[in-house]
């Protein structure tokens, strides 16, 4: 008999990520719910690195639901700003998760450099954890470079996705679409890496 379908928490109160989150790992068969359908609250984000905060957003979700859970720790670092604003991407400008003032504030900030002064990487760590208490959780890390534009581009994506530009692509990434951006991101890489290591896993059933 098939054993039922298992169900893992997303671990994000993004609207923008889950969104990623939830199509990057299609290809898995598990039911994913959005943390926020537990009324799990966001957890406090005390970490200096993507991957503490990481976990700390994993294992929170699973204490308070009993599920595994897989949490995204991501943010943007300029090279200019000597990996600003990095962990504290969301908070930026102060109040957490206000894009529009945040990509404002990166844009005066980097006022005046020139385009090959702007090189910035988003990073992306997805831990998955298949308790509160798992010894050994599955880590993950993506990488994406790109440069910070003078204006933002384009209306797709969230964050700072209409300030960074892909050349390559010759598009912002929130120019490219969904598609793309879920075949090249920063997540999309963390997440095949995430994805490869639980099909892996004996635990994983
Ligand atoms: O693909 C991306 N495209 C544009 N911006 C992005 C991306 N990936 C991360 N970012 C920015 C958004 C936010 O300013 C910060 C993440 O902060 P981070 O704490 O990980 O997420 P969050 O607080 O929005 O949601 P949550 O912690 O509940 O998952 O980096
Ligand atoms: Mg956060």
């Amino acid at each position: 008999m098939a054993s039922p379908r298992q169900r893992w928490v997303l671990a994000s109160g993004n609207a923008g990520k889950l969104e990623e989150m939830r199509s990057l790992l299609a290809a898995l068969d598990i039911e994913l719910v959005a943390q926020t359908e537990f009324d799990v609250p966001d957890a406090e984000e005390t970490g200096i690195a993507f991957v503490d905060n990481a976990l700390i957003k994993a294992r929170h979700a699973a204490a308070l639901t009993g599920l595994p859970a897989i949490a995204d720790d991501s943010g943007l670092a300029v090279d200019a700003l000597n990996g600003a604003p990095g962990v504290y991407s969301a908070r930026y400008a102060g109040t957490h998760g206000d894009d529009a003032a945040n990509n404002a504030k990166l844009v005066a900030a980097l006022e005046g450099l020139a385009p090959e002064q702007r090189g910035a990487a988003f990073h992306c760590c997805l831990v998955a954890t298949r308790g509160a208490s798992d010894p050994v959780p599955v880590i993950a890390h993506g990488v994406w470079r790109g440069r910070v534009l003078e204006a933002p581009r384009g209306d797709c994506g969230f964050g700072y996705d209409p300030l960074f530009w892909v050349d390559e692509e010759n598009a912002s990434a929130a120019e490219m679409g969904a598609a793309r951006k879920n075949a090249i991101s920063h997540r999309a890489r963390a997440m095949r890496q995430l994805v490869e290591q639980l099909r892996g896993d004996d635990h994983n059933g």
